[in-house]
């Protein structure tokens, strides 16, 4: 099952899909549509946050999901599928991986990250996991606890790594994590051009997701206009 999906998704870019309630596409409808446009374009996969986005996502494209749940407890500042209660969820409604916070920030029910993995592949055997990381030692931790995939998705959001970008000296982060670990790498968090994305690929991604550069248009426009004003 993970090789047939190896096969579908590698050397291909997955387009994230996502719009909190605070941003203007706050829409299962219009998340839908977007992932319909994405596989028209060529998207080989779909990252999608809420068991309603992917109900509608599922309703307009049979592509490969890697579905998450963002949800916030308290001050926390684990919010990418923190706990069983989501896993739960996405395993319900069914997709190809969930991708979880896999930081070494204290989860908001305590757990280590090991007893977690340890408890969703015991009672989900088949269910393929990507870790979302910020650090090397979080993508090393990720493969010996028994993640599937690891993904740079929180590269730069972590207080220890903010600032931080895929791209600074000639992508060093990622070629580290590729040296570092076996399981497959998707690189995610940034990737906001097509030569960067056909970057990190060429030097041994399986994967790359890209999202706001593609379905943010608040984003892409903000980008115009600070070119425009020079900022
Ligand atoms: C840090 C965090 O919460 N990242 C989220 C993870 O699902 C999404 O908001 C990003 O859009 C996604 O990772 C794709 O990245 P980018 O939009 O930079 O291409």
């Amino acid at each position: 099952m993970k090789e047939d999906l190896m096969d579908k998704i590698k050397g291909g870019l997955i387009v994230s899909c996502q719009a909190l309630e605070d941003e203007p596409l706050h829409s299962s409808f219009i998340m839908s549509k977007m992932a319909l446009a994405a596989k028209i374009g060529g998207a080989v996969g779909i990252r999608a946050n809420t068991v309603e986005d992917i109900k509608a996502i599922k309703g307009q494209v049979d592509l490969p999901i890697i579905g998450i749940i963002k949800r916030n407890y308290g001050e926390c500042s684990v919010y990418i599928t923190p706990t069983m209660k989501e896993v739960d969820e996405l395993c319900e409604e069914g997709v190809h991986i969930i991708a979880i916070d896999a930081t070494k920030r204290e989860r908001p029910d305590g757990k280590k990250l090991c007893e977690f993995v340890k408890e969703i592949k015991s009672k989900y055997p088949n269910q393929l996991l990507m870790a979302d990381i910020s650090d090397l030692e979080e993508a090393k931790l990720a493969e010996a606890y028994g993640f599937d995939f690891v993904g740079t998705t929180m590269h730069g959001y972590t207080e220890y790594t903010e600032g931080m970008d895929i791209q600074d000296n000639d992508f060093e982060f990622l070629r580290q994590v590729l040296d570092n670990v076996k399981i497959p790498v998707i690189s995610e968090g940034k990737v906001d051009t097509p030569e960067k994305a056909k970057k990190c690929l060429e030097l041994g991604a399986l994967a790359v997701v890209t999202g706001g550069a593609i379905t943010r248009p608040q984003l892409i426009t903000k980008k115009f206009v600070d070119e425009i004003n020079n900022k």
